[in-house]
């Protein structure tokens, strides 16, 4: 029986990579996949890892009808055995629907791999519907860390190394982006509840008033 499988994690915690290895098991044993992705770091139409193995794959535009993607691609004739789809935070919730649809109706595996939660830890609307209609949602086992050494659980989006709340829901990006620009880092729920990153903990940690006094 075909499933639809989201697989789910913070940012920066394995998920392309488990994607390309997916993919990589399967066409080696001959099986053709259809890969989906949308914005990805490496640009349109590209599904990358941050170990630096990057594959080919549809990028997914607004309104984009992903059921009948699949059916005009096997109506031409051409194979697809399995579906991969990644970034699919980005996925409308109708497109997750047509997801669903490729299972039940075409009896295709498909393999999705998103964020659960934005920078505000708000539910993207892909993932909400993902984890509505997923078969089952496997939480990745290579754990981020936060600073502090404990799991990471939560997105947070910096500027300059500083935790905002406030600005668009996407804005793609990185974890290890320069630190004036927009950048992400991820954090246990009790550092993103006080939101406290790594500078902000490095400066409090060096800031005057926590210093030694000095005798002389
Ligand atoms: N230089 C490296 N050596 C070993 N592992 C690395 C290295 N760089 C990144 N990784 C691994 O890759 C993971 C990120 O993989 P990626 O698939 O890009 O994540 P995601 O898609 O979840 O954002 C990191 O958590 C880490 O485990
Ligand atoms: C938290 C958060 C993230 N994003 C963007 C940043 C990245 O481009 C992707 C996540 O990619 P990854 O492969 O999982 O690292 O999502 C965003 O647009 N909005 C957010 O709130």
């Amino acid at each position: 029986m075909s499933e639809l499988v989201f697989f789910c994690g913070t940012m920066d915690c394995g998920k392309s990579t488990l994607a390309l290895q997916i993919e990589h098991n399967r066409s080696a044993r001959g099986l053709v996949g259809m890969i989906f992705t949308r914005n990805d770091r490496a640009g349109q139409g590209k599904l990358s890892s941050r170990l630096g193995l990057v594959t080919d794959a549809v990028e997914v535009e607004d309104g984009a009808d992903l059921y009948a993607h699949l059916v005009d691609h096997l109506s031409q004739g051409r194979r697809a055995d399995y579906v991969i789809a990644d970034e699919a935070q980005f996925l409308a919730p109708e497109q997750i629907d047509q997801l669903a649809r490729v299972v039940d109706d075409l009896d295709l595996d498909v393999y999705a791999f998103g964020i659960t939660t934005d920078f505000r830890s708000k539910l993207f609307p892909g993932s909400q519907r993902l984890v509505e209609l997923a078969d089952r949602v496997e939480v990745l086992q290579v754990e981020a860390l936060c600073w502090c050494g404990a799991r990471a659980t939560h997105n947070a989006r910096t500027v300059g190394g500083v935790m905002v709340v406030e600005g668009a829901q996407v804005v793609v990006g990185d974890v290890t982006g320069s630190t004036d620009e927009i950048g992400y880092e991820v954090l246990c729920r009790r550092h993103h509840r006080r939101r406290m990153t790594a500078a902000t903990a490095r400066a409090a940690a060096l800031a005057p008033d926590v210093l030694p006094v000095s005798s002389g």
